[in-house]
């Protein structure tokens, strides 16, 4: 009916914008489908995965307050721009959630991968994967025939390749944890417009990159200023988007849509969260707090009557629990380390027992 079709075209901000990124999908649906035979993939073992679905990458659950599209916006609104966009943040603050759903918005394939100290150049652009041998039968008179033994070299492409290629967008986790010469070749990607891959021969040894690709990369804010100080000619690159901690009503958006637990424990959890984060020199993330939870849903209706009632000897064993691996960590060797180990839980234990009360 006319008015149906009149109330729809008013209909603005998020019901237009996923309708868009619906039809939009499934485009990169079907260009995925046809690409997936000539596409080398790197799956393995290393957790990244070239040219992904953008539905699938999308987090699940995925909660998205006024905060939450805020960011996002701002992400999406700077690859629109055509910058490549580097996420700084704490651990554990959302920085991974919030670039996939970035990416996803876009409605083109994603390609993510994590960094990690064993990223080099290769890893990223591809290498030789060994010789293909096959034998050529050459009957070239009658009744004598010839074999000729030939080698092909077989190239495989990795994550970088295959997003500037198709017009992908990265999300490269943790980028600052890996090697900063491994990212050479993403200077002349955003400089030129060309991606290089050494080691590869002939004339298609260079990559025109695709004008829809784009790239998101994460750091931890800790690990960025710290020993994997990347080219400054690399980061100048990128437009850096600030990432902390949300405000406290997402962050019980976010435990909510994780664990099923009554509100007032949900309340509990994350007050006690934001307490630590602030009293505490471990860095206490919305993860923690996920976790945290996780553990309530199992032990308090063990431990308490009504089972949402939670008492703070509870409430403080299982965030010393969440919490004890980030201090039981590097001792100097001085050969007591089991007993150092436990005195730092004791310490956090305390502490935790002291921000609480
Ligand atoms: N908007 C959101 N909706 C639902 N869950 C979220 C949201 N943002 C973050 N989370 C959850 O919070 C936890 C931490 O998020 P994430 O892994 O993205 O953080 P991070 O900053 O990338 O962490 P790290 O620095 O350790 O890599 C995850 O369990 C994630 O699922």
């Amino acid at each position: 009916m006319a008015e149906d079709s009149s109330r729809k075209r008013k209909v603005r901000g998020r019901k237009i914008r996923s309708d868009r990124s619906g039809k939009a999908s499934r485009k990169a649906k079907k260009e995925l489908a046809r690409k997936a035979s000539s596409t080398g993939k790197r799956n393995g073992d290393s957790g990244d995965s070239p040219l992904e679905d953008p539905r699938e990458v999308v987090p699940q659950p995925f909660v998205e307050t006024d905060a939450v599209e805020s960011l996002r916006g701002r992400i999406t609104g700077w690859l629109e721009a055509d910058q490549p966009v580097h996420l700084i943040g704490p651990t554990g603050c959302g920085k991974t959630a919030l670039a996939l759903s970035a990416a996803a918005e876009r409605g083109r394939p994603v390609v993510w991968l994590n960094g990690d100290e064993s990223v080099d150049t290769a890893a990223l652009v591809g290498d030789h994967a060994g010789g293909e041998r096959y034998k050529e039968d050459d009957r070239f008179v009658g009744g004598v025939s010839k074999q000729t033994e030939i080698v092909r070299e077989r190239w495989v492409d990795n994550p970088l390749s295959v997003a500037v290629r198709e017009g992908a967008t990265l999300v490269y986790n943790e980028f600052s944890r890996s090697d900063p010469a491994a990212h050479n070749v993403l200077l002349s990607v955003f400089e030129e417009g060309v991606l290089e891959r050494p080691g590869k021969r002939g004339e298609d040894r260079t990559i025109d990159v695709h004008p829809e690709f784009r790239a998101i990369v994460t750091s931890n804010d800790v690990e960025y200023a710290g020993v994997h100080r990347q080219q400054d000619a690399l980061l100048d690159r990128f437009v850096g988007v600030r990432v902390d901690y949300y405000d406290a009503e997402t962050e019980r958006e976010i435990v909510r849509a994780h664990v099923d637990l009554p509100d007032e424990v949900v309340e509990t959890v994350v007050e006690t969260t934001r307490t630590l984060r602030d009293d505490l020199e471990v860095v206490v993330g919305t993860r923690a707090a996920i976790t945290a939870a996780r553990g309530l849903s199992v032990f308090d209706d063990r431990e308490t009557e009504d089972g949402t009632t939670l008492d703070d000897d509870l409430l403080t064993t299982v965030f010393t629990d969440v919490l004890a691996p980030k201090v039981a960590g590097e001792r100097d060797g001085d050969g007591d380390e089991d007993d150092a180990r436990a005195r730092d839980v004791e310490d956090l234990r305390t502490s935790i027992a002291d921000a609480i009360s």
